[in-house]
């Protein structure tokens, strides 16, 4: 096996955005609102399948190319550990526009009402971020449920942005965002995403946006429910801290490949900075990974074959291209599952008793 070249496949969503995914990765002409790529995706967008699952070259399914030989693409132990999906989801996003207010479900919920055994924990890496780009991420005071639902129900944007944490975005820095934190990134943020394989949202926030809130705001539960999912306990300035990583892509040149984000994220998925110093090779171990060029050219070597790497490529790598090798002036980020040696994130928490319809 080889690692696979992935298509530019730019998509259409509600907010405006994207000129920086189309400048660094080319393609046709896009709409103001292709603010999203998703990049050797296996994950299907929300009710609308088989958007947001990606094609190889020959225009099948990354998806049905894993399940049809899972142990060659993702690698025993990943199999043994989590099953035959990659359990990774990575996107490039560039907000043209504030995103609203939102917050997707941690593990637990997802397993009480939406059957899944994923959550969405997320993590950005800044690509670029305009002088006074931020992020708002959790709240900074307590907030009460009914003080929640009626800020929901007036649609009072002002209100729940200012119970918030207001984060600056600087080019470089890294940032998870755990399951259950409410969550706006600013306008000018280029970011490469990584999350849990789901595309489950809760809306806190709709005005102004081409989106049906009431509808489809609750994931279908309705916000009686979905308002459960809410993290509403505030989170000190210092655990916000622990959540950044700054300046965590200006690493220098190493070797080996250098995590760029805080601890929190080791349970769900890993990012890498790969950057060869002069002259030698930064070494890759085998495992199934998204290789996203940021910079300059290279190469990639397996043992038997090389690829030439430019800016803006995205490349899949199947656990059975065996360890890689990557040389020349060219930084790269590697997106990766958790490692299946990590200890587990905690599980879904069984349904009380009162409730119907267990776990799946
Ligand atoms: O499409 P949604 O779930 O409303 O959210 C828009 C985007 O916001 C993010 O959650 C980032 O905050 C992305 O993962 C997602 O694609």
């Amino acid at each position: 096996m080889r690692p696979l070249r992935m298509p530019v496949a730019a998509m259409e969503h509600f907010y405006r955005g994207g000129a920086a995914i189309a400048d660094l990765r080319g393609g046709p002409p896009r709409c103001e609102r292709s603010p999203e790529e998703w990049l050797a995706s296996t994950t299907a967008r929300s009710g609308a399948e088989p958007d947001g699952l990606s094609r190889l070259e020959d225009g099948s399914l990354l998806r049905d190319a894993i399940i049809a030989d899972p142990a060659a693409w993702l690698g025993p132990a990943h199999v043994e550990r989590f099953g035959a999906q990659p359990e990774l989801l990575a996107k490039l996003l560039h907000a043209g526009e504030r995103l609203p207010v939102h917050l997707h479900p941690d593990r637990a919920f997802a397993g009480r009402h939406l059957g899944c055994a994923h959550g969405k924990t997320e993590a950005w890496a800044v690509l670029d971020a305009e002088e006074d780009t931020t992020v708002h991420l959790g709240f900074r005071v307590p907030v009460e449920r009914g003080e929640l639902a009626g800020l929901v129900e007036r649609q009072d944007t002002a209100g729940l942005l200012e119970r918030m944490h207001e984060v600056p975005l600087q080019t470089g820095d890294t940032v998870v965002v755990p399951a259950g934190v409410p969550h706006a990134l600013g306008t000018g943020a280029f970011v490469l995403e990584v999350q849990e394989p789901t595309d489950f949202s809760i809306l806190l926030d709709w005005r102004g946006y081409a989106l049906d809130g009431p509808g489809e705001g609750h994931l279908g539960l309705g916000f009686d429910v979905a308002l459960d999912a809410v993290g509403r306990t505030p989170l000190s300035s210092a655990e916000v801290e622990a959540l950044r990583v700054p300046a965590a892509l200006a690493a220098e040149p190493a070797g080996t490949p250098r995590p760029l984000l805080a601890p929190a994220a080791a349970p769900f998925f890993r990012a890498d900075l790969l950057r060869p110093p002069a002259g030698a090779e930064t070494g890759v171990p085998a495992g199934f990974g998204v290789l996203v060029v940021l910079e300059g050219s290279g190469a990639l070597r397996t043992a038997d074959t090389e690829l030439g790497l430019a800016r803006g490529d995205v490349l899949v790598l199947p656990h059975g291209a065996g360890p890689l090798r990557m040389s020349g002036a060219a930084t790269a980020v590697l997106c990766r599952p958790p490692d299946p040696a990590h200890e587990r994130a905690p599980e879904p928490a069984p349904a009380p008793a009162a409730e119907s319809g267990a776990p799946h």
